[in-house]
């Protein structure tokens, strides 16, 4: 069982923006992406999830994935959030939450996602899944609230909800700790701790250094586009084109 990219290229004209990059990570693990602003983060999830064609193979679980559109992905176990939440912001946050099953419901499979011998019961089945996803990332109080009346991180941890009631096998986060407070920061680091425990692989984009090496269990960092280091979180912080691509050539030893 493992999501794994082979050899991902991408270019946008002139732009070298993922060259040759593989990357593997399997349930129950954490895998954070670190590198500066236009590194390829966001364009290596693009390629993962189906809204860019890459050069290259993704494969999940033994089946190779590269031509399948996004919503058919979902269905094979690959949820995303994105770094800027994409909401409908007039929808209640339970409403927002429940679109995260969309994917099932499109192919007709929803009693067999959720276990259920019939539909009937599955309205409420959904419902009572989005809520507690939604008081997992602390937005309880908020459940019936417009979308619209959240703040920024408090969207980012909708998102979250919304990718976790689609029952991922795999969960790419794309910078969720952005714009949290303290508290939010700590409910989010246990909301995912708690996800890949349960068995979800995990792939984490973050800015915060700190924050995404103490969840993660190994580190990959791209500059330009390229990996330049991989491995356990300390030494790939520790590592020369880490430090340089963060603080320039001068504070490499
Ligand atoms: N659709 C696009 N068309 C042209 N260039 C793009 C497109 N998407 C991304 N790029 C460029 O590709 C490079 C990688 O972008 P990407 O968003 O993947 O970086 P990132 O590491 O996620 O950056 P950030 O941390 O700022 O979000 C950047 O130079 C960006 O400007």
């Amino acid at each position: 069982m493992t999501l794994s990219a082979r050899d991902l290229s991408v270019r946008f004209g002139g732009l070298q923006a993922l060259a040759e990059v593989s990357l593997e990570v399997t349930p129950g693990r954490i895998l954070g992406l670190i590198g500066p602003n236009g590194a390829g983060k966001t364009t290596l999830f693009n390629c993962l999830t189906g809204v860019i064609q890459p050069k290259g193979t993704v494969v999940v679980d033994g089946v190779e994935i590269t031509q399948l559109r996004t919503d058919e992905r979902v269905r094979r176990g690959i949820s995303r959030t994105f770094q800027t939440p994409r909401l409908d912001m007039n929808r209640t946050v339970l409403d927002a939450v429940m679109l995260g099953y969309t994917p099932h419901l499109a192919q007709g499979r929803l009693a067999c996602f959720l276990g259920l011998p019939s539909v009937g019961r599955s309205e409420e089945h959904l419902r009572n899944g989005a809520i507690e996803k939604i008081r997992l990332l602390g937005l309880g109080g908020a459940a019936e609230d417009r979308a619209g009346s959240l703040s920024l991180g408090q969207l980012r941890l909708l998102e979250v909800a919304r990718a976790l009631v689609a029952g991922p096998r795999y969960l790419l986060l794309d910078e969720p700790a952005a714009g949290l407070d303290e508290s939010d920061r700590i409910r989010l680091a246990d909301a995912i701790k708690n996800a890949a425990a349960s068995g979800i692989g995990i792939v984490l984009i973050e800015h915060n250094v700190g924050f995404v090496s103490r969840l993660s269990h190994e580190l990959l960092a791209l500059v330009n586009g390229t990996v330049v280091a991989r491995g356990e979180p300390n030494s790939v912080v520790c590592s020369e084109k880490v430090v340089e691509a963060y603080l320039g050539p001068a504070y490499v030893h």
